[in-house]
């Protein structure tokens, strides 16, 4: 049987490269880890130096076809960005492999201007989730402002000279009020989020039939077991607890009174009865939708890389 992808393993995969010297010092790689993540000068080299050249092929192509487009149609309009998805489970690090991309990105030929944004910034704020019963449903796709998210996406991707999106913060389990990120005609746009693969669901009114992943022109989903992202979720829920000993302040001061093992617990009760739930209902079902899936082993190695060949 015929499959749109080809998988191919690391080795392989890392010996697409040609030897354009992208490199991130240790300082730069230490600040776009995340907790717990261990993604190395090597995984630079040999997993994401290769998406990158296929990101940035794709990224110049697509602007040709775009411009011969336009001409075609004797339309006067700037290049609009070109938008990314990053998809995958809560923990799975979908931020680190985010923040590597924004980073080598702009380090790709002509410095082109990248900007991120994290989906949880359309998450209804905590108020709004208990109102419509759903504030043990987080993350769900439910659970975000799904048409404030879509219009979002459309007005960057339309090439508005400013769009703004609300911010989520961890440690306050809530939106911010009043905080927002501005996206100012980037070159390119990465949109991360547990979500963003769902396709459009049909509205009895406005704009019905459209998702945002219509507007993305290449994504990526990050791909592991999930006995190995709940151990990586349950670890991160301890070290942001180890962290917030002495703290007055923040969501995981109310955890500090638990011993280690209730803590441990109480995390893997939250994957079991939210993360998990919607990693197997809503996330891991669009991972086919994706143009690359990045396979990770127990020790987040990224070991095999699926890319869309039709
Ligand atoms: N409770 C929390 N407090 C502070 N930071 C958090 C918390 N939960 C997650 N994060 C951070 O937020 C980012 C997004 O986390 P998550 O949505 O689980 O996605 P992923 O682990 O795939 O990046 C990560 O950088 C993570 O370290
Ligand atoms: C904020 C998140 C929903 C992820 O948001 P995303 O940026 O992927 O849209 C997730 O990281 C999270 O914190 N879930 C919380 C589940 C809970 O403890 O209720």
């Amino acid at each position: 049987m015929a499959r749109p992808y080809v998988t191919l393993r690391r080795d392989t995969w890392a010996a697409l490269s040609n030897h354009t010297e992208i490199r991130l010092d240790e300082d730069t790689l230490a600040r776009l880890r995340g907790i717990g993540d261990p993604t190395s000068q090597a995984d630079v080299a040999e997993v994401y130096r290769p998406l990158t050249q296929l990101l940035h092929l794709t990224m110049v192509n697509a602007g040709r076809l775009n411009d011969q487009r336009n001409d075609f149609l004797r339309l006067n309009v700037a290049r609009t960005p070109f938008v990314i998805a990053v998809a995958g489970s809560v923990a799975v690090g979908k931020s680190t492999v985010s923040r590597l991309l924004q980073e080598l990105l702009r380090r790709a030929p002509g410095s082109p201007k990248v900007d991120l944004i994290t989906t949880d910034g359309f998450l209804y704020p905590n108020a709004e989730l208990q109102r419509r019963g759903i504030l043990h449903r987080k993350g769900f796709p439910q659970s975000y402002d799904r048409r404030a998210l879509l219009q979002f996406v459309m007005d960057v991707k339309s090439g508005s000279p400013r769009v703004e999106a609300p911010v989520y913060s961890h440690s306050k389990y809530d939106i911010v009020p009043d905080e927002k990120i501005v996206v100012e005609q980037p070159d390119i746009l990465i949109v991360e989020g547990l979500n963003v693969l769902q396709p459009a669901r049909v509205e009895k009114n406005g704009l019905s039939g459209l998702a945002i992943s219509d507007f993305f022109d290449f994504s990526v989903f990050v791909d592991a077991k999930e006995a190995h992202i709940k151990q990586w979720f349950t670890s991160r829920f301890l070290e942001l607890r180890r962290r917030a000993a002495g703290k007055d302040e923040g969501f995981f001061v109310q955890y500090q009174d638990m011993s280690e093992e209730e803590a441990a617990g109480f995390a893997s009760e939250v994957w079991d009865t939210i993360n998990g739930p919607n990693l197997r209902q809503n996330v891991a079902p669009t991972k086919q939708r994706a143009t690359a899936i990045l396979r990770k082993n127990s020790d987040h190695l990224i070991s095999e890389i699926s890319i869309r060949k039709v």
